[in-house]
């Protein structure tokens, strides 16, 4: 049965992190569906963001689901360290997994969902061989490490066949898509095939930011 549930997850990464208690208080009353954290380490991604503590102290002021998205080098190394964090999702990246179905596993054993990411320039096809064993497939719609970039359009073709890949293989992953997701964009993104839209300055750029994710949830 294909999984058509569609789930806004605003990423912190846009937010004013001297407020970070308040922007997650107005999340926490808003229609967001995920809480998306972006971990950088400034080796896979060419930018730092924030890490362990950070995530662990956004667990304690949500009950809303807990996406971490790792663009970070060798994330095994961490998984265990962000599931004691808090992290309900890890994501890893295709691109830094020499041993993907072991992490994914590992991710899963340790009582996390578990997705893949890829880059724009990486093909959907790869993940033949693993996509009945994630929760999700993270496209990513612009060059990991920053937010505030333009969606690349040819994503909306790689989630198509993504869409294609799930029914074919009668697996039962997500597809989110994260960079560039705006209110005009986000009803081609849907009908691509898509269940998860991630938004950074988009929403905490907008003056009514409760409101914008209304808007994305209704595109
Ligand atoms: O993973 C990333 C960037 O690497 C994203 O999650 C961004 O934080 C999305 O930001 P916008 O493109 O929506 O501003
Ligand atoms: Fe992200």
């Amino acid at each position: 049965m294909e999984n058509r549930n569609t789930f806004i997850a605003p990423s912190l990464l846009a937010s004013n992190f001297l407020e970070l208690g308040k922007e997650v208080d107005m999340l926490n009353h808003s229609e967001a569906d995920w809480l998306h954290l972006d971990v950088m380490d400034g080796r896979f991604v060419p930018n730092i963001s924030f890490g362990l503590p950070v995530i662990s102290h956004i667990r304690k002021a949500t009950t809303k689901f807990c996406d971490v998205h790792l663009m970070i080098e060798e994330p095994e190394k961490y998984a265990e360290d962000f599931k004691k964090a808090g992290a309900d999702m890890l994501t890893v990246h295709y691109e830094t997994c020499n041993h993907l179905h072991r992490n994914i596993q590992q991710i899963k054993d340790l009582g996390m969902k578990a997705g893949v990411a890829l880059n724009p320039h990486t093909p959907v096809h790869l993940l033949e061989n693993i996509i009945n064993d994630v929760d999700l497939v993270l496209i990513m719609s612009v060059n990991p490490g920053f937010g505030g970039q333009h969606f690349i359009q040819k994503s909306l073709e790689k989630i198509r066949q993504t869409r294609e890949m799930i029914n074919h293989y009668k697996a039962h992953a997500l597809i989110e898509v994260d960079g560039g997701i705006t209110v005009e964009n986000a009803g081609s993104i849907l009908d691509a095939g898509a269940n998860v839209l991630v938004a950074g300055s988009t929403v905490f750029s907008s003056k009514d930011p409760a409101a914008t994710i209304r808007a994305l949830k209704h595109a």
